[in-house]
């Protein structure tokens, strides 16, 4: 089993011919596994490389600096979270990696902020202001490849073109930068613990190291090997949901990193409004196959997960 792979520029084609052929590819694979590789997302090679050099000096500063913006600190989860913060696996030990979370920076007055305080609000930026611009530069782009996904999404399963995207104007889209150490000891395997993704879509940027592995049906653990340029494309829980299970959200896993081996990765979690209502997509519900699930508030929803896995949010 191996995972697919999608040609952005394709499921944009003027050519209808083309446009059908990779969307059908999209569907199959939105459907069997979850998870495909991304390619000619449009993202310039220039700005992948920023974006790689910028984790790695994000994270190389001291400890003390980046306590300043501790996530710890912030209301709607912006900034930096050190090691053994966030437990993705609720079984199995803590996360080996530290991040750095960042999304729209909402004014205070916006009464969104004040109506669900812990997912809008104001990010907590680093003091280097080449962290930040590369950031704001790469959220826009990845921000771009997004919502030409959903686009076809919504025209692969016979809905309107935007269906989805009419859905993302205060969206909650986060983008992560995520470091993985070397792990301290041979017996710590968890860089990221099995997990599925809370949102719709999950776009994730990735270092050539290796490390990620998705979970097959069958129960095999398949790596997704790093292929130069691609994005690793995920579908999650929300757009499961959404989709009465006719997309499905599968779940992955880092590897530690090695002796020695630092691994760098930037997921961008594709997240809608807040008050989105979520209710089975009508193409995917029949009187064979009735929805399945209540129709919840896309903000709520994801708030849930989000509980579940933060040790700091517990007592809130
Ligand atoms: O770092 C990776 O490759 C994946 C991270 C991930 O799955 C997540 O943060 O949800
Ligand atoms: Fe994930």
């Amino acid at each position: 089993m191996s995972i697919p792979l999608i040609n952005l520029e394709n499921l944009i084609s003027e050519d209808l011919s083309a446009r059908q052929a990779e969307m059908a590819l999209l569907d199959k694979a939105c459907r069997e596994i979850g998870f495909f590789y991304l390619v000619n997302t449009g993202i310039p090679q220039s700005l992948i490389n920023k974006m790689m050099t910028t984790a790695k000096n994000f994270f190389a500063k001291p400890l003390e600096e980046k306590l300043k913006i501790d996530i710890k600190n912030s209301p709607n989860h912006r900034g930096y979270g050190g090691i053994g913060e966030e437990q993705l696996d609720e079984v199995n030990k803590a996360d080996w990696k530290e991040t750095f979370d960042m999304a729209l920076d909402i004014p205070s007055d916006n009464p969104l902020v004040a109506k669900y305080p812990s997912m809008y609000g104001p990010n907590q930026n680093s003091s280097d202001p080449e962290v930040v611009e590369a950031l704001q530069e790469y959220y826009v782009a990845a921000f771009e490849v997004s919502q030409k996904l959903l686009t076809a999404m919504a025209q692969t399963l016979k809905l309107e073109g935007d269906f989805f995207s009419k859905c993302f104007k205060t969206h909650v889209t986060v983008l992560r930068m995520i470091h993985y150490p070397p792990r301290p000891e041979q017996s710590h395997d968890n860089g990221a613990g099995a997990h599925t993704d809370y949102g719709c879509v999950t776009l994730l940027l990735q270092d050539q190291t290796g490390g990620l592995q998705v979970k097959h049906r069958n129960g095999e653990w398949v790596d997704a090997t790093p292929i130069e340029g691609a994005l690793v494309v995920n579908i999650g829980d929300l757009m499961q949901r959404w989709t009465n299970d006719q997309y499905v959200s599968t779940a992955h896993r880092v590897k530690a990193s090695d002796p020695g081996i630092h691994r760098y990765s930037i997921p961008f979690f594709v997240e809608p409004d807040y008050e989105t209502e979520v209710a089975c997509v009508p193409t995917c519900a029949s009187e064979e196959m009735p929805a399945k699930y209540e129709s919840v508030l896309a903000g709520d929803w994801i708030q849930s997960r989000f509980d579940a896995t933060y040790d700091y949010r517990d007592s809130e």
